[in-house]
């Protein structure tokens, strides 16, 4: 059933309303009775992040904002993973057409969940290196599981964190923290992620985690929410023309950078790795 037509939806007997993509690499389901939506990511066995995942976030964003939703829970169904990060297929000797569109969709989906006008949460219910960690920092507040790791290791597989990204961490953890975990391509354990400010909760399961996410959206109940949306504008105001003024050129290093054969190779070698790695 299609997201647009929220009205029309059926109204499941404990007051969730159920939807989901065609595609169903992303579900969504609205509590009627707080109209917060949980956004889950479902594409096995990771959730990497290709143009169809991402497309889907995309246009999910933009449906919630449509549909003035209360608040966004951006969870996992695969419980253990929150996100791999973006699919390195989608950069590993890549069609430069499909990578043109997959990098204008990163950004697009960035921007919406950057910039959303309702209150966000990252329900971190398992590791997120790279573009996962990307996700849960454009998220307002940021709940985690024990035993998991989050940051931006992209250093470490012989790739450079584009400048958005690095303001996303910038803006939570600031320029110290970012500069030396950027440098060195840092996963940090849940307990160092919350010491140094990434995450704000550390939670033991997901019943917990759920609670502490509705409890932050709590927090704005009696916040009006065009004063909490303008506020919030103007706060990520430059980090998203920053992003929006130069994202062509950014499009533009992402091919250039990315299809360079030393990049190439670091990729292919990692790749490597996580496969060896998986079928030890
Ligand atoms: C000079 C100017 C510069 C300007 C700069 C401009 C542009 C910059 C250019 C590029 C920037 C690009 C930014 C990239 C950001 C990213 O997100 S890159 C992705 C980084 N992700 C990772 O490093 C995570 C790798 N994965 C893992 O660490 C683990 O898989 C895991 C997530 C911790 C899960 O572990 P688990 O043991 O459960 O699973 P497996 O490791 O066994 O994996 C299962 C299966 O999935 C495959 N896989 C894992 N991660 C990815 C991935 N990100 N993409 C694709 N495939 C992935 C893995 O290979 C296994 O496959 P199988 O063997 O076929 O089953």
């Amino acid at each position: 059933m299609a997201l647009r037509n929220l009205s029309k939806l059926k109204i499941h007997k404990f007051g969730i309303r159920q939807f989901s993509k065609e595609a169903n690499l992303v579900s969504v389901a609205v509590n009627d009775k707080t109209g917060v939506a949980t956004l889950n990511l479902q594409r096995p066995p990771v959730n990497s992040l290709n143009l169809e995942i991402l497309s889907e976030i995309s246009s999910t964003l933009t449906d919630l904002e449509k549909n003035k939703t209360r608040g966004l829970i951006l969870t996992s169904k695969n419980e253990g993973i929150f996100s791999a990060g973006l699919d390195i297929m989608e950069m590993y000797k890549p069609d430069v057409e499909r990578m043109k569109k997959f990098w204008t969709t990163l950004q697009d989906t960035w921007i919406k969940l950057y910039s959303c006008s309702f209150p966000s949460v990252a329900l971190i219910n398992g590791h997120a290196p790279a573009g996962g960690c990307l996700l849960a920092l454009s998220c307002e507040y940021r709940v985690m599981f024990k035993n998991c790791t989050i940051g931006l290791n992209e250093t470490q597989l012989g790739i450079v964190a584009p400048q958005w990204f690095i303001s996303s961490m910038r803006n939570v953890i600031g320029q110290r923290q970012t500069e030396s975990a950027l440098t060195q391509g840092r996963m940090f354990k849940t307990e160092e992620a919350l010491s140094i400010g990434m995450i704000d909760e550390v939670v033991e399961n997901n019943e917990e985690g759920v609670a502490r996410a509705a409890a932050f959206l709590k927090r704005f109940e009696r916040i009006p929410p065009m004063a909490r949306a303008m506020t919030k504008k103007y706060i990520r105001k430059e980090t998203i023309e920053n992003m929006v003024k130069n994202r062509e050129e950014d499009l533009k290093n992402f091919v250039t950078y990315g299809t360079q054969p030393a990049v190439q190779e670091y990729l292919g070698a990692y790749l490597q790795s996580l496969k060896k790695k998986s079928k030890a």
